[in-house]
C-alpha cells in the first residue's frame, strides 16, 4: 500500500537540546535528546531517565575508553550504583555467546529488575543492550546513548533490539523501547569517516520512502555532512528522528507502514550474511541494497530513469558503495536463499520495499514481478563476475 508524505521542515540546532518525541500508544512515549556536548551540558537530564538505584553500562572496546568514564560518572554523580560490561567490537560479535556476557555482568552483580541498562556505542551495542534488557528477568529498563549516524539517526530509535544469526541477520531479537535516547552530537568527532558514511546510507533511506524534500536537502548537503559539519549534521540527525519516530509511532511492531524502512535491507542484509558479518558495514550493503530496490523498480516500470539516477547519484555523493567487487563471493543462489529467510516473508511469500512513482514514494508489497527481481540479482551477480574477469 502506499505510505503517506510527511509534511516538510526544517530546523537548525539552537544551542539547548533539541528534544524528538516518540509518541507511543498508551502514554509510552519517551524523548530523543539531541545536541552538542550533551555529555556534559545536560547529564542531570540523561541521570532523571534511570529510575531504579543499578546501572549496567554495556560499551565496547573502542568506545569504553573514549566515553565510558563520563557516562559512569553522570550516573555515580546522581547517587546511583553503577557497573560495566565491554563487549568485544565488531558486527561479528552481534551473537548470543556475547549476548551472554551481559547477563553474565548483571547476575554476577545482583542486579535485579529495577536495574536499567544503558547502551553506549554504535547500533550492534544498541541493538544488544536493547535485547538483553527485553530479555533479562523478563525485561529490564534501557536508555541508549549512540554515538554512531547510524545509531544516532536510526537503530537508537524504535525499540528493535536483538543479535544475529549464522542463517539470517537480526534474526533473534524483540520489540522493547528504550526510556530515553541521548544524542551527544559531540562524540561524532571521533567516528572513522567509512562508519559516518555508512550511517549517511540510513539518512538517504528516509527521504527516498517518505521525506521528498529531505531527500533535495540531502542532495545539497551531503558533502556538508563528510566534512561533518556540526549544524548540518544536527539538521539531519533531527529530521532522520523526526521521520523514525513518525513510522514507529504509527506502527510499533512492524504490522505494515514501519517495513518501510526497511528499504533495501532485503538485498542488503543477504549481502551482509552472505559476505560474512563484518566484512561489509550496515550501511554500506544496505546502500547497495537500495540501489538494487531501485534497478527492480524501474526494471517494471514504477520509477522513471531520472530517480534511478538522482538515487546513484546520491549514493555517489555519500561515497556510499553501490554494486559488490570482484572479490565478492555473492552468487544468484545467495541471494534467493537468504531472501527468502527474511523477516518480512509471510506465509512462505517474500514481500520487498520498492519505488513507486514520484521521489518520496514507495510500497510494501509482495505483488511484484519475481523476473524483475532475478534479472536485478542477475545483474549484480554479473558485474561481480565482470570485475574478476578484469583483475584475473
Ligand atoms: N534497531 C534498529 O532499528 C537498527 C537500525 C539500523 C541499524 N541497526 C543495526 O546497527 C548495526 C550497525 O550500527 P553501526 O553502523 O553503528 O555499527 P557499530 O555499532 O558496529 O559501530 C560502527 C563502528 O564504529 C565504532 N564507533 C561507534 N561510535 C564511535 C565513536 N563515537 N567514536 C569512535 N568509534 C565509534 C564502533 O565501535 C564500530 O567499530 C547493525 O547491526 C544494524 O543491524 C539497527
Ligand atoms: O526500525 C526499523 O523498523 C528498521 O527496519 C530500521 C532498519 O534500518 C534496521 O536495519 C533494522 O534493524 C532492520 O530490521 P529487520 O527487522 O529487517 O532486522
Ligand atoms: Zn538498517
Amino acid at each position: 500500500y502506499l505510505v503517506p508524505h510527511r509534511s516538510p521542515t526544517s530546523t537548525a540546532l539552537r544551542s539547548e537540546p533539541e528534544i524528538v518525541s516518540v509518541p507511543l500508544a498508551e502514554g509510552r512515549n519517551y524523548p530523543i535528546y539531541i545536541g552538542a556536548d550533551l555529555l556534559n551540558s545536560d547529564s542531570e537530564t540523561l541521570a532523571s531517565h534511570a529510575k531504579g538505584n543499578d546501572i549496567l553500562i554495556v560499551s565496547n572496546t573502542k568506545i569504553a575508553p573514549l566515553y565510558l568514564a563520563r557516562v559512569e560518572s553522570i550516573f555515580k554523580s546522581a547517587g546511583k550504583n553503577t557497573y560495566t560490561c565491554i563487549l568485544p567490537d565488531g558486527e561479528e560479535y552481534k551473537d548470543l555467546p556475547t549476548l551472554n556476557l551481559i547477563y553474565d555482568e548483571a547476575l554476577k552483580n545482583g542486579l535485579d529488575r529495577k536495574c536499567t541498562f544503558v547502551a553506549l556505542g554504535g547500533g550492534v551495542i544498541g541493538d544488544m543492550v536493547g535485547y538483553a534488557a527485553a530479555s533479562y528477568q523478563r525485561g529490564v529498563d534501557f536508555i541508549q546513548v549512540p554515538t554512531s549516524v547510524m545509531a544516532m539517526v536510526d537503530s537508537s530509535v524504535g525499540g528493535k533490539t536483538g543479535v544475529n544469526h549464522a542463517l539470517g541477520k537480526n534474526m533473534i531479537g524483540a520489540f522493547h523501547q528504550p526510556n530515553c535516547v541521548f544524542i551527544d552530537t559531540n562524540t561524532l568527532e571521533t567516528l572513522p569517516d567509512r562508519e559516518l558514511k555508512s550511517g549517511i546510507s540510513e539518512i538517504i533511506k528516509y527521504g527516498l520512502i517518505r521525506d521528498a524534500p529531505f531527500f533535495e536537502w540531502q542532495e545539497k548537503n551531503i558533502p556538508e555532512l563528510l566534512k561533518r559539519n556540526p549544524t548540518i549534521f544536527a539538521e539531519a540527525i533531527k529530521r532522520s528522528c523526526e521521520n523514525k519516530a513518525e513510522v514507529v509511532a504509527a506502527d510499533e511492531k512492524e504490522a505494515g507502514v514501519r517495513a518501510t524502512l526497511n528499504l533495501g535491507h532485503t538485498f542488503g542484509h543477504a549481502v551482509e550474511n552472505g559476505s560474512g558479518y563484518g566484512h561489509w558495514l550496515h550501511g554500506e550493503a544496505v546502500a547497495i541494497g537500495t540501489a538494487m530496490a531501485t534497478d527492480m523498480s524501474a526494471r517494471m516500470g514504477w520509477i522513471d530513469e531520472s530517480l534511478t539516477a538522482r538515487v546513484q547519484s546520491i549514493l555517489k555523493l555519500a561515497d556510499l558503495p553501490t554494486e559488490l567487487p570482484g572479490d565478492s563471493p555473492m552468487t544468484t543462489e545467495k541471494f534467493l536463499s537468504l531472501m527468502s529467510v527474511d523477516k518480512k516473508v509471510a506465509n512462505g511469500v517474500l514481500r520487498l520495499i520498492l519505488l513507486k512513482g514520484e521521489l518520496g514514494n514507495c510500497v510494501f508489497t509482495s505483488d511484484f514481478d519475481d523476473n524483475a527481481m532475478k534479472e536485478t540479482i542477475d545483474l549484480y551477480v554479473s558485474m561481480i563476475k565482470e570485475k574478476a574477469a578484469k583483475t584475473n
